[in-house]
């Protein structure tokens, strides 16, 4: 395939080491500084774009991909209060794009058994609930997309919580969670040096706990995704979330 990438940061660059391996070819590769070469022209030479950029660039980006008539993936966070309106979009116009807040095998199991265990633990409610999650300093949303697919699998799946809050909390300090509600659900995000992205959900009670823990050890398996969904997405039609690409509820 011919892939443009919009974003060649620390998984821009991973990404395009895999995807040369499987033999795909990188014809165009984005980055701040040349971001002028993002036309509708370039765009329409490739057979799919993967989009790891910024918060602040990603659905500028992802219009432009429209206009082109180009499939996409999108790995990029911090934006997903715009889902709505950006599924109408890409489906009332016949677009095509799959996006992921984690595209790891192992996330993607850890998706998967999070909402199982929350069914199981909504049975004993005398168990609290929260998620935390460390990543490196220069992460620019908090909390990360990770942490809010996991917490709204724990909210679907548990009566006793509503919506969740976030709480970025510092080295040596003490997590400040006096004014969250018992319905809400934290998420409490830490930024150590350069944690890739470790994710953890914790049950407590008064006599033990439950922690249940994702800890990712580089980024290969995020980029070794991000090509697979690429791979699967190229000729299909419509708005998929990379649930539907993994399907372990079959
Ligand atoms: N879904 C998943 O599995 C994963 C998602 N992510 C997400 O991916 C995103 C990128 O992560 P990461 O690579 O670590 O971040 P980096 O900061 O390392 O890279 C971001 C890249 O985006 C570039 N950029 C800035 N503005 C634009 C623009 N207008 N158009 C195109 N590119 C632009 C930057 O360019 P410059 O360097 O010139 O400023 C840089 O190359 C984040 O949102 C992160 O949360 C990360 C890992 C896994
Ligand atoms: O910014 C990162 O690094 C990561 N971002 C994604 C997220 O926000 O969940 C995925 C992964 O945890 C790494």
């Amino acid at each position: 395939m011919n892939i443009a990438l919009l974003g060649y940061g620390k998984m821009g660059k991973i990404i395009e080491k895999i995807a040369t391996d499987r033999k795909h070819e990188i014809f165009l590769k984005i980055d701040f500084y040349n971001r002028q070469d993002l036309t509708i022209e370039n765009l329409k030479k490739a057979d799919v774009v993967i989009e790891f950029s910024t918060p602040g660039s990603v659905l500028d980006n992802i219009q432009k991909c429209f206009e082109a008539g180009v499939p996409i993936v999108v790995g990029t966070t911090g934006w997903y209060e715009h889902l709505p309106e950006l599924k109408k979009k890409c489906l009332d116009s016949g677009h095509t794009m799959l996006y992921a807040s984690n595209f790891s095998v192992g996330v993607n199991i850890f998706f998967h058994v999070n909402k199982v265990l929350a069914k199981l633990m909504n049975n004993y409610p005398y168990y609290d609930v929260q998620v935390e999650e460390i990543h490196h300093m220069q992460k620019l949303d908090s909390p990360s997309g990770t942490a809010i697919t996991i917490a709204e699998g724990i909210i679907e799946n548990t009566d006793s919580k509503k919506e969740w809050v976030n709480v970025l909390t510092s080295e040596g300090d003490d997590t400040n969670d006096e004014n969250i509600k018992n319905d809400q659900l934290l998420i409490e995000s830490f930024r150590i040096d350069s944690v890739p992205g470790t994710h953890t959900v914790i049950y407590d009670s008064e006599v033990d706990s439950i922690e249940f823990k994702h800890t990712a050890h580089n980024r290969n398996g995020f980029a070794l995704g991000a090509v697979l969904a690429a791979e699967w997405v190229q000729n299909k039609k419509g708005f998929f979330s990379v649930e539907e690409m993994f399907d372990f509820g079959k």
